[in-house]
């Protein structure tokens, strides 16, 4: 039996703060990647009683969650102009006089995110603002457009200014066990990015089993990816929270393993600022302070942004206003 004193230091890789290159397919370290559903389940659940985020500073809190928010308009009737009201809010998501109430400093979103058609409207929005624009990518949602098609999406929406890219990952691939084939893929996709940053997003509702879930997690990483994120938003069941704890707790692995932090998105669903508390207190127990930030972690919500700041609101005057008046676009 192994005694305090007879603990190995397990070797600690360096730190990085540069971009996730990726690695090797480990298979041994895929196939070891496991998921005990019950205590996974049981964390989940005790998460939205937990205090980890104090009363005195959820402003300052829900404030740090509108900084990491991709809003995001993903619709077929999508138009310039309601792309361009939705970046007028990135650019000021939160009314100037609730943030000079709270003391807060100048505030932006994380990034729009937007259908290929609508980056160039975005970036024309955006510009000086310095707020990056995502294309979600790859035949999204469902992914089973000719994989060439899918390569060639994302250098177009490259070209034409996208800085992020959402790109979707084949499931069939996940519920095949086809780890190579998956590795493969993502490794092309992350290749055609070139400079721009590529979030995995793994369609979790869709992947059958939280084991699935942890191994696609990892195979991802190893191929490069930038950020995991849970779903398109489109699925039948998008982000939870045992989906998220098993996401993140294979980021801290390839962080421990590697030295290398890649990022964190939940989205689909994420409406309500108390769940965004939650999701941040999530990260900050489980990851720590570093991840709390736009370059590591981001929800992707269309209307998360207009409850908290409802509750902005409601922390400066004592009264709610009424959800209309926090349209987004
Ligand atoms: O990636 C972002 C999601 O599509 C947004 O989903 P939501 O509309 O449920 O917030």
């Amino acid at each position: 039996m192994q005694t305090a004193t007879t603990i190995q230091t397990p070797h600690l890789p360096q730190v990085h703060d540069a971009r996730n290159p990726g690695m090797a397919l480990d298979m041994d370290w895929v196939m070891r990647a496991r998921a005990n559903r019950s205590a996974i389940e049981r964390r989940a659940a005790s998460l939205p009683g937990r205090r980890s985020v104090k009363k005195d500073y959820q402003a300052a809190w829900l404030a740090r969650a509108v900084s990491c928010i991709d809003l995001t308009t993903l619709a077929g009737d999508d138009t310039a102009g309601r792309v361009a009201r939705l970046c007028a809010k990135a650019r000021q998501p939160v009314r100037a006089d609730i943030l000079d109430a709270l003391g807060l400093p100048d505030l932006t979103v994380g990034a729009v995110c937007v259908y290929h058609d609508m980056i160039a409207p975005a970036v024309g929005a955006l510009e000086g603002s310095g707020i990056p624009v995502a294309a979600v990518s790859t035949g999204f949602p469902a992914g089973l457009s000719p994989f060439h098609l899918r390569v060639a999406e994302i250098e177009e929406s490259v070209k034409a200014g996208a800085q992020e890219i959402d790109i979707v990952i084949s499931r069939r691939k996940v519920l095949t066990g086809d780890w190579q084939g998956l590795y493969d893929e993502m490794k092309a996709f992350r290749a055609a990015c070139g400079e721009a940053h590529v979030k995995a997003i793994l369609a979790t509702g869709e992947l059958g089993t939280l084991q699935n879930v942890a191994r696609a997690s990892l195979v991802c990483m190893m191929a490069g990816a930038d950020f995991i994120k849970t779903s398109t938003g489109k699925e039948s069941v998008n982000a939870t929270l045992p989906v998220s704890l098993v996401m993140i707790r294979a980021i801290r692995e390839y962080h421990e393993r590697t030295g290398y932090r890649v990022g964190y998105k939940p989205a689909g669903g994420i409406s309500k600022a108390k769940d965004a508390a939650v999701y941040l207190s999530l990260i900050k127990e489980e990851l720590g302070d570093r991840w709390l930030r736009p370059d590591l972690f981001r929800f992707g919500a269309s209307s998360l942004l207009g409850d908290i700041e409802r509750q902005l609101e409601h922390h400066v005057t004592g009264a709610y206003s009424a959800s209309w008046r926090h349209a987004m676009g």
